[in-house]
């Protein structure tokens, strides 16, 4: 099946450049979002008022490739020919020296001279911030189940009041972890952060387990038992609840504290548990930090995005977990079924301008499985992470 079709027939006969594409090269992971038209999706070309196609449906797809494999991504725009429709626009305003894509992250500075060697295409450079938060309120306004709790096992999804949207706190774990207070469209501030992140759970996790990916290591913590090497509560105080503090004996009290009365070797502990601890550990802090902004603030929604979280359970537990406890119930931790492509939807709607209207999301569709991303082997099969395989299906107007 092809997807990345650079010009289709619109209803007047004339060729629409339906194609584009959008990056977000960050420390850890490039992010790709594209749109193609569907043949399939035979529904009509949106309208504009006086009832003229001003538009095409299509799908939104998304991909994402280990930045240090650079190459690879090179050769999958290569193949699939992406970079030929940076623009939205008819065929004849599309020349040779508009090849430019959309790029956001700290690699669009990087790897700008790469780009133009490789494939003879400019990256228009965009603010990773100003990206986050306009990806962040596209799909909190405009996709449908987007946004849910995670407590207890339970995923439950959130409806959006669009009227009641802002402020919240937006919480990305890329590599590094940024913290954002938005009050509204391309309004911001960036209020905090932290370098304990996701680059911080894979490096580390790398060293001390010998994991050749990240996904091997989050599979790892799934079977492993944190008791193993961290020091509860109940290990300093006799297996008691310190209930005057509100403490219970299973509180992690010190995290990998095990390891200095222990007497043993990094070999000595099981790579499950190392993994377990680990991930807990960062989650639980980034939790709790982001509550303590939350509270600086007055806000009591926290939405958490990047890469890290990759949709798995014991990640988002932990962090709502410790929202919840800080917070004694009052703040709320979220989760985008999107999460770490919020800086690339981001680049890609800023092709027409900062604002969200030309693009209107219809409804998330799930492809097959093989549908999508044909020359990209880096794909994972975690459950519950957004691995290409499904698209939104939307509308982009002309603006
Ligand atoms: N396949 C993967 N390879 C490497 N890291 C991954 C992968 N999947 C998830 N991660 C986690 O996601 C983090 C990167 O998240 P992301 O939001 O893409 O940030 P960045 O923009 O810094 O690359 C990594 O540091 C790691 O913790
Ligand atoms: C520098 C970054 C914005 C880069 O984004 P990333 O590639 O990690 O998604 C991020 O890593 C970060 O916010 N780090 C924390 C820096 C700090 O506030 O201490």
């Amino acid at each position: 099946m092809e997807h990345n079709r650079e010009f289709e027939i619109d209803g007047n006969s004339n060729p629409i450049q339906i194609s584009r594409l959008a990056l977000d090269i960050g420390g850890s992971l490039i992010k790709l979002v594209y749109f193609s038209r569907n043949s399939g999706d035979d529904e009509d070309p949106p309208k504009d008022k006086v009832g003229v196609s001003n538009g095409v449906n299509g799908r939104l797809h998304f991909a994402k490739f280990e930045t240090a494999k650079i190459n690879d991504c090179l050769e999958f725009i290569s193949a699939n020919k992406l970079f030929l429709g940076g623009g939205f626009q008819h065929q004849e305003n599309c020349t040779n020296d508009r090849r430019f894509i959309k790029a956001t992250g700290g690699g669009a500075y990087k790897f700008s001279e790469l780009f133009k060697e490789k494939l003879d295409i400019s990256l228009e450079k965009e603010d990773e911030m100003d990206c986050l938060v306009m990806g962040a309120n596209f799909l909190l306004k405009a996709a449908n189940q987007e946004a849910f709790t995670y407590l207890n096992g339970q995923k439950e999804f959130v409806q959006i009041d669009h009227n009641d949207l802002y402020p919240y706190l937006l919480v990305n774990i890329g590599s590094g972890v940024s913290m954002i207070k938005v009050d509204g469209d391309g309004k911001y501030e960036r209020v905090s952060g932290t370098s304990v992140g996701g680059g911080t759970f894979w490096g580390l996790g790398k060293l001390l387990t010998k994991c050749q990916s990240f996904d091997e290591l989050l599979e790892l913590s799934h079977q492993g038992n944190n008791r193993a090497i961290d020091t509860l509560v109940g290990d300093i105080y006799g297996g008691m609840d310190y209930s005057k503090v509100g403490l219970s004996s299973t509180t992690i009290a010190s995290s990998f504290g095990k390891a200095i009365s222990d007497n043993k070797e990094l070999e000595d502990y099981k790579p499950e548990d190392i993994s377990r601890s680990l991930l807990r550990m960062i989650s639980n802090n980034i939790g709790q930090i982001s509550y303590l902004n939350a509270l600086r603030f007055g806000l009591k929604r926290i939405f958490f995005g990047g890469f890290f979280i990759r949709g798995h359970s014991y990640t988002m537990d932990t962090i709502a977990v410790a929202v919840h406890f800080w917070s004694k119930g009052e703040a709320k931790a979220m989760f985008l079924r999107h999460e770490g492509f919020l800086g690339a939807l981001g680049a890609f709607i800023s092709y027409e301008s900062p604002s969200l209207d030309n693009l209107v999301v219809n409804q998330m569709v799930p492809l097959p499985v093989n549908a999508s991303l044909v020359t990209d082997t880096n794909f994972d099969t975690l459950k519950g992470d957004l691995n290409g395989t499904e698209s939104i299906r939307c509308s982009i107007y002309r603006a």
